[in-house]
């Protein structure tokens, strides 16, 4: 069986849920992806612990955002981990960009455009008043013009996107949430059919998933829907 194209936001308080929940999802994703709380707890030890014995492919969402040769030298740090995925912020800007891909030679840089959690009122207040559409396109085209090759974006932009920066750059989303489910603190969301449909390589579930007794379980029919879609 092929897994589906999702990434399970491992967003534990400890390294033991964590491994956990990787344990139990990766018979039906492709993606498990350490946040900024296991990886400030636990530090680089995290990277194995949660790739196990499966060897799934791990994604690093540290979410840089500094000067080029501050981002250069932490991407650096991390790249030894091998991610198959980092992010960094598209707003830091099209030096620190190329300074994160030329310093993690062997891992997908993903830059974030707009994070999926803000509305158009929000946009307005941090000066980018207009469509989060157009915020999102302009980022993503700078962000590939510096050599990112992944991006991330709410599914409600991703095929605005899609038609910026054209076929080969892997376009991840987060703000996914299965009909019915809680949205949470996400703003910006659609189903992840939905995702899928309007071009996303990546969907990015955490809590539809994670916050089930059962992770695998509810892991299994949003994998199995996504198979049937692709
Ligand atoms: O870079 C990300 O992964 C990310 C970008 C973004 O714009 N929005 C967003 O939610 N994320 C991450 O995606 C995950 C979404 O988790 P859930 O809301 O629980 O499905 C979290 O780990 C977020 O840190």
């Amino acid at each position: 069986m092929t897994t589906a194209p999702i990434a399970v936001a491992l967003d534990a308080p400890d390294l033991e849920t964590a491994a956990r929940w990787a344990s139990l999802v990766t018979p039906h994703v492709s993606t498990v992806k350490v946040g900024l709380e296991l990886y400030l707890r636990y530090g680089p030890d995290v990277i194995a612990s949660v790739r196990g014995a499966s060897g799934v492919r791990v994604f690093l969402d540290l979410k840089l955002h500094d000067i080029p040769n501050t981002v250069a030298g932490a991407a650096r740090a991390v790249a030894r981990l091998r991610p198959a995925i980092l992010t960094v912020h598209a707003a830091g800007g099209p030096a620190m960009i190329r300074a994160a891909v030329e310093s993690a030679p062997h891992t997908q840089i993903a830059a974030v455009t707009i994070l999926t959690s803000l509305t158009e009122g929000d946009l307005e207040r941090i000066g980018l008043a207009g469509p989060a559409e157009d915020a999102v396109r302009r980022l993503a085209a700078l962000s590939v013009e510096a050599g990112a090759t992944a991006l991330v974006c709410s599914p409600n932009e991703v095929s605005a996107v899609r038609s910026e920066v054209g076929d080969g750059i892997t376009l991840i989303t987060p703000g996914v949430r299965p009909v019915g489910a809680a949205t949470q603190d996400q703003m910006r969301v659609a189903t992840p059919e939905q995702a899928l449909a309007d071009g996303a390589d990546l969907l990015v579930i955490g809590r539809p998933i994670t916050g089930s007794p059962d992770p695998g379980a509810a892991a299994a029919p949003i994998a199995a829907s996504l198979r049937r879609a692709s």
